[in-house]
C-alpha cells in the first residue's frame, strides 16, 4: 500500500461568493471548538450518498465525529445516513467522509446542506467525491448500474460557471479503475437533475426531465458540488441507480452494487494524489 503523504492545500474562492447567506455559516466557524486528528490532514472529502455510508467503514486508522458534537453542523434526519464525520485513510490516503449528507427537502437551507462542503475546504481538503442515490431515467440503465457523473441539471442556477463542473481527469481515471475491477459493463455515464424531492417522480415528470437529456435523477449532489468548485476544489461523483423510472411500477433495489460501488470509490482513492505531489498516475 502507498504511503499518504497529505499536504494542507487551501483553495481560496477566486470567484465572489453567489450571496452573503451562503457564507454567514462558515464566517461563524470555530475552528477552536473541533480539532480534527493532527495525523490526519484529509485532501479528499468524499460525501456517502443514501445507504452507502458503508464506504466509512472501509477507513483505516479512523475517527469518528458525531455530527451532533461539531459546532453548527446540521443533523441528519433522513434513514441510512448515521450522521457522522471519519477521518481516516482509504488505500493509504488521507480523507474525511461525511456518513450522512444533508438535503434541502429535510428543511435546511441551502447554505446549511453545503456547509460542510465549506468547512472540508478549510480541513485543507481539494478533492471532493459525491455519491448519491439515483433513479434511471435513460432506457439504456439497469438497477444496479453505476454512474459517473458528467455533468448535470440544475434549473434555478446560481453562479459560478458550471461548464466543467466534473473533473476530466478524474472521470477518465474512473473508467480505468472500472475496468480493472471487472464493473465496465454496469458503468454509465450520463447528466444528473437534481429536483426537490421528497416525492419521486410522476410519469409525466420523469419523461420531462428525459427529454431535456437527464440520465438520471436525484434529491441531492448538486449544492455541494457548485460549493466545491466555487472553492475550486476538484469534482467527481457516481450514482447508484437504485431504480427506474421508465415504467409506472416502481423497482426499487437500495442494495443493488453497493459493495462493487464502495470499490470503485476506493479504486479511486488509491491513484488520487495531492495535487501539491503531481496530479494523477
Ligand atoms: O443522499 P442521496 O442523494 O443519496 O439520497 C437519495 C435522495 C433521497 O434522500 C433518497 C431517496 O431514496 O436517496
Ligand atoms: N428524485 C429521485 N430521487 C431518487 N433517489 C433514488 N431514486 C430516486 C428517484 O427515482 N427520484
Amino acid at each position: 500500500m502507498e504511503a499518504s503523504q497529505p499536504v494542507i492545500h487551501h483553495h481560496p474562492s477566486k470567484l465572489p461568493c453567489p450571496g452573503p447567506e451562503l457564507n454567514a455559516p462558515l464566517q461563524e466557524w470555530d475552528k477552536t471548538a473541533f480539532s480534527p486528528p493532527p495525523q490526519i490532514l484529509p485532501f479528499v472529502a468524499i460525501i456517502c450518498g443514501s445507504g452507502l455510508g458503508g464506504l466509512a467503514d472501509l477507513l483505516e486508522n479512523s475517527v469518528a465525529f458525531p455530527y451532533k458534537d461539531i459546532p453548527r453542523f446540521p443533523q441528519s434526519t433522513v434513514p441510512g445516513h448515521a450522521g457522522n464525520l471519519v477521518f481516516g485513510e482509504l488505500q493509504g490516503k488521507a480523507c474525511v467522509c461525511m456518513q450522512g449528507r444533508f438535503h434541502y427537502y429535510e428543511g435546511y437551507s441551502i447554505a446549511m446542506v453545503t456547509y460542510p462542503v465549506r468547512v472540508s475546504t478549510l480541513l485543507g481538503v481539494e478533492t471532493l467525491i459525491v455519491t448519491n442515490a439515483a433513479g434511471g431515467l435513460n432506457p439504456k440503465f439497469n438497477v444496479g448500474d453505476i454512474m459517473l457523473i458528467r455533468d448535470h441539471i440544475n434549473m434555478p442556477g446560481l453562479f459560478p460557471c458550471m461548464s466543467d463542473a466534473y473533473d476530466a481527469d478524474l472521470g477518465r481515471l474512473a473508467r480505468e479503475v472500472a475496468e480493472e475491477q471487472g464493473c465496465s459493463s454496469f458503468l454509465q455515464q450520463g447528466v444528473y437533475c437534481n429536483v426537490g424531492g421528497p416525492a419521486f417522480e410522476t410519469v409525466a415528470e420523469s419523461k420531462i426531465l428525459l427529454s431535456l437529456l437527464a440520465d438520471a435523477v436525484g434529491m441531492s449532489t448538486v449544492p455541494e458540488v457548485i460549493v466545491a468548485r466555487h472553492h475550486g476544489l476538484r469534482v467527481f461523483g457516481l450514482s447508484l441507480i437504485t431504480n427506474l423510472l421508465d415504467s409506472e411500477e416502481l423497482e426499487r433495489n437500495d442494495e443493488g452494487r453497493k459493495g462493487e460501488y464502495c470499490s470503485c470509490v476506493e479504486g479511486m482513492m488509491g491513484r488520487i494524489h495531492c495535487k501539491q505531489n503531481d496530479l494523477l498516475v
